[in-house]
């Protein structure tokens, strides 16, 4: 599990840390691994550091000083290395170390920062870090604004400036960064959008943080993690062992969310799929999955679970539409004990009535960003822009596992760590690939996990399926050698994904 922690949190493990040893250590090790990242990253673009041309940008606080003293230990290898300094002040310890190793600093000045910006292999972004409060001030957002167009590799110092660190808001002008080295431990706003969008590959230097923070509100899982959770058949299983899903989707007018949802259940490895629905979805589901049991449903009837069969979990809601015999259904799933999943037209219903979540069973919420808005009353904007204390919020208003779908899919489960998404895909942002996801956390609570593990899981594998999908091999992609997808693709892609785990 790859944990993450607030400012704040940061903040004390540090003070702990600073107090048992000497004064300047964490800097010292802070800008050792900074300069090593750089080093890394221009002999990959250029191949060497001797004269290689890096900018700093300097901000008035220790990401400053940061900065400048891996600036230093760059131009003793021979870069020609200039700091803009944009604050009322700089780190002086760390200015005087630039100069002594045959660096430059100026105060900015917006015609000469461009010129240098755009002639420099390197920007280094040392504005603000955890000490950042509101969106950037001047000139750091015009500063953030020159390194958008700026040629070179742009590494963020700690964290991008703009960024909130705790949370990934961004309130106006943020660098964007190709890399992030930060120190310590991961910032929450470094793997939440829209914070994360402006990382790029995240690297973290360990200066010995570890022993002294706290359990992490925010965890995002691994491959290991994952792994670890997945069932898998054993010897003596079979297909009601494996766990039987019930979906309830579809109705005469969205034929397809039915057919995504079943086969992301089956190709997640569901031991069987119970799939019930009006005549024309029953006869898409079983044109494409022959695999599924099937049960009619005639217009309009209720007390219909029996005839489906017994199952383990339910998934409803995809295309079921939002009508009264829709919203029957759901309340007739949600009344019995099993776990149950709620998608799409199902959160409508829980939307307008919220009694339906008063249950005895585990029940997992799917929503997208607009959903959860409707679900908590709130504008999407809000949602989009502060998605973790909307997914928070939401478990907790609502007595739910709340999965957020979105650019970072979220986790959230009252008393337990945010689980953020690492995996995924803007290709993603598909008709249906939201069905999929459903059929996937399905099958996964089916097989036994919990409402937690199976959606945490499962946007796992439905974010690894979708890149495999893009990319056309499991194994990634080269750079830019993507392609779009159709939704049934992630659900085709997740058995080779699965095995490459
Ligand atoms: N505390 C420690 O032990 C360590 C800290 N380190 C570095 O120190 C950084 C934190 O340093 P500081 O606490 O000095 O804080 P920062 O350097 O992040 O920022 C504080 C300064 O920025 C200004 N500022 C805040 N918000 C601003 C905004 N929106 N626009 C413009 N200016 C703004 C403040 O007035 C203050 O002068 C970390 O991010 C990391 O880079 C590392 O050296 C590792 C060790
Ligand atoms: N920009 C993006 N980056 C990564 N994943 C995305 C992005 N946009 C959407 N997704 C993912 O795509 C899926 C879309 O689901 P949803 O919004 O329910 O669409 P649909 O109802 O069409 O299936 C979700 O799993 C979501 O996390
Ligand atoms: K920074």
């Amino acid at each position: 599990m790859r944990t993450a922690y607030t400012s704040d949190q940061i903040r004390a493990a540090e003070r702990a840390l600073m107090a048992r040893l000497p004064e300047g250590t964490l800097m010292s090790r802070a800008a050792s691994g900074l300069a090593s990242a750089c080093v890394r990253a221009l002999a990959r673009v250029r191949g060497l550091v001797y004269g290689s041309r890096v900018v700093l940008l300097i901000g008035s606080g220790d990401n400053g000083g940061d900065a400048l003293y891996a600036g230093a230990r760059l131009a003793a290898r021979g870069a020609r290395v200039d700091a803009i300094l944009a604050g009322s002040r700089a780190h002086q310890a760390g200015l005087a170390a630039l100069r002594a190793a045959g660096g430059r600093a100026a105060e900015f000045a917006p015609d000469a920062a461009r010129e240098l910006v755009s002639a420099a292999d390197l920007v280094m972004d040392g504005l603000v870090g955890i000490g950042s409060a509101g969106a950037l001030r001047e000139p750091y957002g015009t500063l953030a604004g020159l390194v958008a167009d700026a040629p070179g590799l742009v590494v963020a110092v700690d964290v991008p400036s703009g960024v909130d660190a705790s949370t990934g808001r961004v309130d106006g002008p943020a660098v964007r960064a190709h890399a992030t080295v930060t120190f310590g431990a991961y910032k929450i706003g470094l793997l939440v959008d829209p914070g994360a969008s402006f990382c790029g590959t995240v690297e973290l230097v360990d200066i010995g943080l570890g022993p002294y923070l706290p359990d992490a509100d925010v965890a995002a899982p691994t491959a290991g993690d994952v792994a670890g959770l997945l069932p898998s058949p054993a010897a003596e299983s079979d297909k009601y062992r494996r766990g039987v899903l019930g979906i309830v989707a579809g109705s005469d007018t969205f034929t397809g969310a039915a057919v995504l949802s079943v086969g992301g259940a089956i190709r997640a490895g569901a031991g069987m799929v119970r799939f019930a629905s009006v005549e024309e979805s029953v006869r898409y589901v079983r044109a494409r999955w022959p695999e599924a049991v099937t049960t009619v449903l005639a217009p309009g009837s209720t007390g219909v679970l029996d005839d489906i069969g017994r199952v383990q979990a339910w998934v409803v809601g995809p295309g079921l539409g939002t009508g009264s015999h829709a919203r029957d259904l759901v309340a007739e799933i949600l009344g019995t004990d099993l776990p149950v999943l709620v998608d799409a037209d199902g959160l409508t219903h829980v939307a307008r009535d919220r009694s339906l979540l008063r249950r005895t069973g585990p029940t997992l919420l799917t929503p997208h960003a607009g959903e959860l808005a409707r679900l908590l009353d709130v504008p999407r904007e809000d949602v989009e822009a502060r998605r973790i204390e909307h997914v928070r919020r939401a478990a907790h208003e609502l007595g739910a596992t709340v999965l957020l779908k979105g650019s970072t899919t979220l986790v959230a489960e009252e008393d337990r760590p945010v689980r953020v998404n690492s995996t995924g895909t803007p290709w993603l942002a598909t008709g249906g690939t939201g069905d999929v996801l459903s059929g996937i956390a399905g099958a996964l609570l089916a097989g036994g996990l919990s409402c937690y593990d199976a959606a945490s899981c499962a946007a796992y594998l439905h974010g690894l399926a979708g890149r495999a999908a893009a990319a056309g091999s499991a194994r990634g992609a080269r750079p830019g050698g993507e392609a779009a997808i159709a939704a049934l693709d992630v659900a085709e892609a997740l058995p080779d994904v699965v095995r490459a785990l």
